[in-house]
């Protein structure tokens, strides 16, 4: 794994979390997207190296609407660049976390992604990201 690419942060209203994380790092967003097959809307922040990633839900099936409330607003997932998703799919599997979707899927800001099941990391879920 190269480095923690992003975290991400379940809000409940992106607008009003905009504006906060905007004021408490001294930058605007430098994008928002939406990922309809994950239920969310999100927006970035760059952080030096890393990024952060703000997070909503735009329908009761998000596991963003779900974690919210379960949990309420935090931090949702940690997120590691990695140079080949599929190889490490393959290395992570075998040593036995529970890979959530084997094939790697569509996420936001032009990479493919897969998650990591977070019962296997003591509660943290994990996505694994790959530039497209
Ligand atoms: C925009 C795309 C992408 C990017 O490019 O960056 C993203 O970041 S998308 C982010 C949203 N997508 C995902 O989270 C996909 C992966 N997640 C899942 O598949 C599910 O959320 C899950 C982790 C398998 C849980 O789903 P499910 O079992 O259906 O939900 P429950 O709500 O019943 O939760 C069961 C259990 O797990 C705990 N949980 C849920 N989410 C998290 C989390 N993010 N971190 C830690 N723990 C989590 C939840 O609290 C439940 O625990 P108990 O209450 O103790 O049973
Ligand atoms: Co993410």
């Amino acid at each position: 794994m190269k480095k923690i690419e992003h975290t991400g942060i379940a809000v409940r209203n992106m607008e009003a979390s905009n504006a906060l994380y905007t004021k408490l790092l001294g930058i605007a967003p430098y994008k928002t997207e939406t990922v309809e097959s994950e239920g969310v809307k999100t927006s970035f922040f760059r952080v030096g190296e890393n990024k952060i990633e703000l997070l909503e839900a735009t329908n009761t099936d998000s596991p963003i609407y779900k974690f919210i409330e379960k949990r309420g607003e935090g931090i949702h997932h940690i997120a590691f660049d990695v140079e080949d998703i599929e190889a490490e799919i393959r290395r992570l599997k075998n040593e036995g976390f529970t890979v959530l979707n084997d094939i790697p899927k569509r996420g936001a800001d032009n990479k493919i992604v897969a998650f990591l099941h977070p019962k296997d990391t003591n509660g943290v879920l994990i996505e694994l990201c790959q530039d497209i």
